[in-house]
């Protein structure tokens, strides 16, 4: 058996993480050898129901789980973590952009950057989940001075894994079939999914749908997935969500095999020419716990100026972020 790791998770009481901390303690985010100690952060009037959690994860007599530490102090959380999962924030409700919800949410990141860059290991990997979640990470990425930027990331495996499922229905082959998919940009209604590198079992997507599929069915319909769920559940996305964070951070951490996989990491020195101080979701591989972003991809002028509208919403999110770091 491995030595232990620290995952911090944040809104641990919360509908994400009814589903992620489980399958983190399962072993299906960082593999069936490796001990877990959860560090579990809630607020205040949540602990309660946090209890709750924690009698059912004692239930489950886990055997990767090494310690469970909960706590409503960041500082406690965060402690020496190796991996941190921040999905405690807000969640829209019905009719509400993703980028609504930064003025509720903006603020907790400064405060859980602080505690991340003080506290955690200085190799702590970082995955954002709370939305407006490549905003909320670069808020965090700026109050988190000691981590490694490249081990602050946001998640669109979410935006990811819709796309595939999206391109197996209308092709009419399985998900897993599909690969090099792209999303780009943001976890929101401007996010370009992006199917002209794709294929499914082997032959090229692109041609092999209609071009009124791809642009008037396809991409609104990712684009807009996560409001029709909330609009048919009531509430936002959580177990797909939860199983998106735990394939983005096992792949991280254990290598995405020649996938290709979307992740919103820090776009300095990316080879596209997109600002350089934003998050913003690329086409990445991963192995030996590190991301590149795939280059070379060549871009017709339809997918640069899908490109270009989501960057723009990018640098407009930064713009009303910008009084938080003067
Ligand atoms: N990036 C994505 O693909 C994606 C997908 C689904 C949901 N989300 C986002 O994830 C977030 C969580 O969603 P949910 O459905 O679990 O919401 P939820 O309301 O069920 O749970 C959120 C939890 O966070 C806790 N919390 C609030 N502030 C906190 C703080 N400062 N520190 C620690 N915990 C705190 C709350 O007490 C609550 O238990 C939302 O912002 C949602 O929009 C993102
Ligand atoms: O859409 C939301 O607000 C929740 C989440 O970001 C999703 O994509 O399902």
């Amino acid at each position: 058996m491995k030595a232990p790791v620290r995952v911090a998770v944040t809104g641990a009481a919360g509908q994400i993480s009814y589903s992620l901390i489980f399958r983190i303690a399962s072993g299906s985010m960082l593999g069936p050898d490796q001990p877990v100690i959860l560090q579990l952060l809630e607020i205040p009037p949540a602990m309660n129901a946090l209890q709750g959690v924690l009698m059912e994860l004692k239930d489950c007599a886990f055997p990767l789980v090494a310690g469970v530490i909960p706590s409503d102090d960041p500082n406690v959380a965060f402690k020496d973590a190796d991996f941190a999962l921040l999905v405690g924030s807000r969640p829209r409700g019905p009719g509400m952009e993703r980028s609504d919800l930064l003025k509720a949410n903006g603020a907790i990141f400064t405060v859980q950057g602080k505690a991340l860059s003080d506290h955690a290991n200085p190799d702590c990997r970082v995955l954002v989940v709370g939305n407006p979640a490549n905003t909320n990470a670069l808020i965090l990425l700026k109050s988190a001075p000691k981590l490694n930027p490249r081990h602050i990331t946001s998640m669109t495996r979410l935006d990811h894994n819709r796309s595939m499922a999206q391109i197996a229905d209308k092709v009419g082959c399985h998900s897993s079939d599909v690969e090099q998919v792209v999303v780009w940009g943001n976890h929101s209604s401007t996010q370009y999914p992006d199917i002209s590198y794709a294929t499914a079992a082997g032959k090229p997507v692109r041609t092999a749908v209609a071009d009124d599929w791809y642009k008037n069915d396809f991409i609104p319909t990712v684009q807009k997935r996560g409001a029709a769920i909330i609009k048919a559940r009531g509430a936002s996305s959580a177990a797909s969500a939860a199983n998106a964070a735990v394939e983005h951070m096992r792949d991280w951490a254990l290598g995405s095999k020649g996938q290709w996989v979307s992740m919103g990491v820090y776009s300095k020195g990316n080879p596209y020419g997109i600002d350089e101080d934003l998050m913003f979701s690329f086409p990445i591989t991963c192995e030996h716990g590190e991301w590149q972003i795939v280059g070379g991809l060549d871009r017709d002028a339809f997918s640069m100026d899908m490109i270009k509208k989501t960057e723009q919403e990018l640098q407009a999110e930064r713009e009303a972020i910008a009084d938080m770091f003067k």
